[in-house]
């Protein structure tokens, strides 16, 4: 799997609500990165290390005064561009003194950072449009996995593992059994996999929320946005529903977007960001609570596993062997596309 990082790329730090008027300090493709919002609601985004002798400037007794941010050492201070603008006991500020700052888009209820030596000109992150709609009630969360990134990757671009980690939750025996399909756009670098099952027992993370008794038809759609950004455009209707309409209206079905964003930290870390996203039972804040809870366990499930895959991969010669079959091809895809973009060669693994 996957652990060179794709640079010059935009990458999710936090959620637009985690940044304001405290400092937050997250790390990034191994940056330290301070980030905090202006107080003009500006969230900016720099190097979490003072150029004096290097304290986190995320850490108190670091603190912000006004737009500005003092190092809790020696009280350095730097403006929201990262230049320093006062040093203790002098009046002359060396030229050198600044922190190095990263280009910021928030957007989708995302604050995301771009990581790398050139400039993003008008390159800009995927979208989510859905975590931000009227149309859709969204819950969110992060977790920090202690796993290479590659690993989560994989996890999310292969949901038969649903049936096995996470049964009555979202998993049921028809999600492994059912056979996908997986393309790419070469052009975009766009992965799409799709599991459409006809008819299908409805798990409880789908029976509780929509309502729906009985069986269902479950339309899982990835498309997975390397490096970044997952999307999972999971349609449930009851089974027998018709489909989506030629106009693109679907009014018999109920629609959940499961957003993932990647972002790793170092090698064998990595934040996970999550969301889910209903059509449905906008205003209920039952139906809220229980989504939020469910896939928080759901989540949890898979940090458990990718934890102890990580110990295990960690602990491994390298150039260990994987065997790798159809339900794999989704992953395979996402790991060449990432390797295309980290400007390395893919590690082969035929599909048996
Ligand atoms: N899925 C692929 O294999 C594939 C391949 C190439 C390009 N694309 C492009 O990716 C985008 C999505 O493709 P797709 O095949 O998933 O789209 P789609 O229109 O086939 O719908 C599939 C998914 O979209 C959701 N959906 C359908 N109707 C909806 C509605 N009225 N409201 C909310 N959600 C609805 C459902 O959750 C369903 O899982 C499209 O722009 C498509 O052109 C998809
Ligand atoms: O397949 C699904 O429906 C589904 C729902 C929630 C998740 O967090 C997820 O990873 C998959
Ligand atoms: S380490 Fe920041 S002022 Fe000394
Ligand atoms: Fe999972």
């Amino acid at each position: 799997m996957v652990t060179e990082f794709a640079r010059n790329q935009w990458y999710v730090a936090a959620y637009g609500h985690e940044v304001g008027r405290r400092q937050l300090g997250r790390t990034i493709l191994n940056e330290p990165i301070l980030l905090y919002r202006t107080e003009d609601g500006r969230a900016v985004a720099m190097a979490d290390r003072c150029v004096h002798r290097r304290f986190p400037l995320s850490e108190s007794p670091s603190h912000l005064v006004g737009d500005r941010v003092v190092c809790g050492y020696h009280g350095f201070t730097y403006g929201p561009d990262g230049v320093c603008v006062a040093v203790p006991a002098q009046q002359r500020i060396p030229r050198t003194a600044r922190l190095r700052t990263f280009p910021v888009v928030e957007q989708d209820s995302f604050v995301w950072v771009w990581i790398g030596d050139r400039e993003p000109g008008d390159v800009l992150p995927p979208r989510a449009p859905w975590l931000v709609s009227p149309d859709y009630a969204t819950v969110c969360g992060m977790e920090p996995l202690n796993a290479r990134y590659g690993l989560l990757v994989d996890n999310l671009l292969d949901l038969s593992h649903e049936t096995y980690l996470h049964g009555g939750y979202i998993g049921t025996p028809e999600v492994a059994e059912t056979p996908i399909t997986t393309e790419v756009d070469e052009d975009a670098g766009v992965v799409y996999v799709s599991r459409h099952m006809d008819d299908a027992a409805c798990p409880p993370f789908y029976a509780e929320s929509t309502g729906i008794k009985g069986r269902i038809t479950r339309w899982q759609d990835i498309e997975y946005h390397p490096p970044c950004l997952y999307l999972l455009h999971s349609r449930i209707a009851p089974v027998g529903s018709p489909p989506p309409a030629d106009d693109g209206t679907d009014p018999h079905a109920f629609h959940v977007e499961v957003v993932y964003a990647i972002t790793p930290s170092t090698e064998n870390a990595t934040y996970d960001f999550w969301a889910v996203a209903r059509d449905f039972a906008l205003d209920d804040e039952k139906v809220s609570d229980f989504l939020r809870d469910s896939n928080r366990t759901v989540v949890l499930q898979d940090v458990t596993a990718l934890n102890t895959l990580e110990q295990v991969i960690a602990a491994e010669p390298d150039r260990y062997q994987e065997l790798s079959v159809n339900i794999d091809t989704g992953g395979l895809a996402a790991r060449r596309l990432l390797a295309r973009m980290a400007g390395s060669a893919p590690a082969q693994t035929a599909v048996r």
